[in-house]
């Protein structure tokens, strides 16, 4: 009886091949529950995406409805690979790798940036789009911020969102962390310098655009889109879905169906609507992106 529950404990763990006295051999070198990640949500007919709310990229619309960049692509996808439904699974963004670890979720669908130091613990797909940094600011810029080095030569104070790259680019380009804060989501970044407790508010500038224009009220802009740069490297912020690291198989069938989207110019339409331009498609790959010297 004892050796039968560890047998079903490792087949739970999904990584031995054991026999014990008196029992089959029992072979669990493929992923816990039988069958690949794609074989099981194919049985299941869905796949669980974690996302953060953060709009455009994925978030909850007026309908209830997970959409955006992330939400569409992957419902494309996915369904292209014989798994028709999305369940959306809300998670803060600095909590998305922890979520998909444990389990919370299948796959990571928030428009996550591909960063070396997440490339080593998750698994990305090729990216779907390069997306600027920007800076929410009081209406007229007045202090001219316009790069995180600017930030930090007027010894500013800056807001960023919780587990995002940007306190990263910020960091790098000299910022102290004690004039960073990080806020959970983009509504209260914004509130943040809309009362003057941050002189700026840093994410994409996608992200900031959509935020200012649910809040055409606010005496605020964003500024000028760029490249940020840690030691003279340009940051690209280019964002992929992510697996676990053992998910070689689903991230290379989803790949190709990506590439396809990119090729016959589908992706394009399906991101214009939350935002994205020509100037946002990107041919790089993860491969590329996971190897990029460190932010
Ligand atoms: C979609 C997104 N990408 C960046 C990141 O991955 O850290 C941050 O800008 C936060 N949001």
């Amino acid at each position: 009886m004892a050796s039968r529950r560890l047998l079903l404990h490792a087949a739970a763990a999904g990584a031995l091949s054991l026999a014990l006295p008196g029992c089959t051999r029992v072979d669990l070198s493929a992923e816990p529950n039988g069958g690949s990640l794609l074989d099981r949500l194919r049985r299941k007919g869905e796949v669980r995406i974690g996302f953060a709310n953060e709009a455009p990229y994925s978030f909850i619309n007026s309908e209830a409805e997970l959409t955006g960049e992330a939400a569409e692509v992957a419902k494309v996808v996915f369904s292209r690979l014989g798994v028709p439904n999305l369940v959306p699974i809300p998670s803060e963004f600095g909590s998305l790798i922890a979520g998909l670890k444990v389990g919370l979720f299948d796959v990571i669908g928030a428009g996550m940036s591909i960063l070396p130091k997440r490339c080593e613990q998750v698994l990305f797909t090729n990216p779907d789009f390069v997306a600027p940094a920007a800076f929410l600011v009081p209406k007229g810029n007045p202090k001219g911020i316009r790069t995180f080095a600017e930030v930090a030569q007027q010894n500013l104070r800056l807001g960023v969102l919780i587990g995002a790259t940007e306190k990263d680019y910020a960091i790098a380009n000299g910022v102290p962390e004690n004039r960073i804060t990080a806020y959970q989501n983009q509504p209260s970044g914004l509130e943040a310098v809309n009362t003057g407790r941050e002189d700026a508010f840093s994410l994409t500038s996608i992200s900031l655009r959509d935020i200012l224009a649910k809040n055409p009220g606010a005496p605020l802009e964003v500024t000028t889109p760029f490249v940020p740069e840690v030691d003279g490297r340009p940051q690209f912020t280019s964002g992929g879905f992510a697996f676990l690291p053992d998910q070689a198989n689903i991230v290379a069938a989803f790949n190709e169906e990506l590439a396809k989207l990119k090729k016959s110019g589908e992706l394009l339409r399906i991101l214009r609507p939350f935002g994205f331009t020509e100037a946002e498609m990107t041919d790089l790959t993860a491969r590329e992106l996971c190897a990029a010297p460190e932010a």
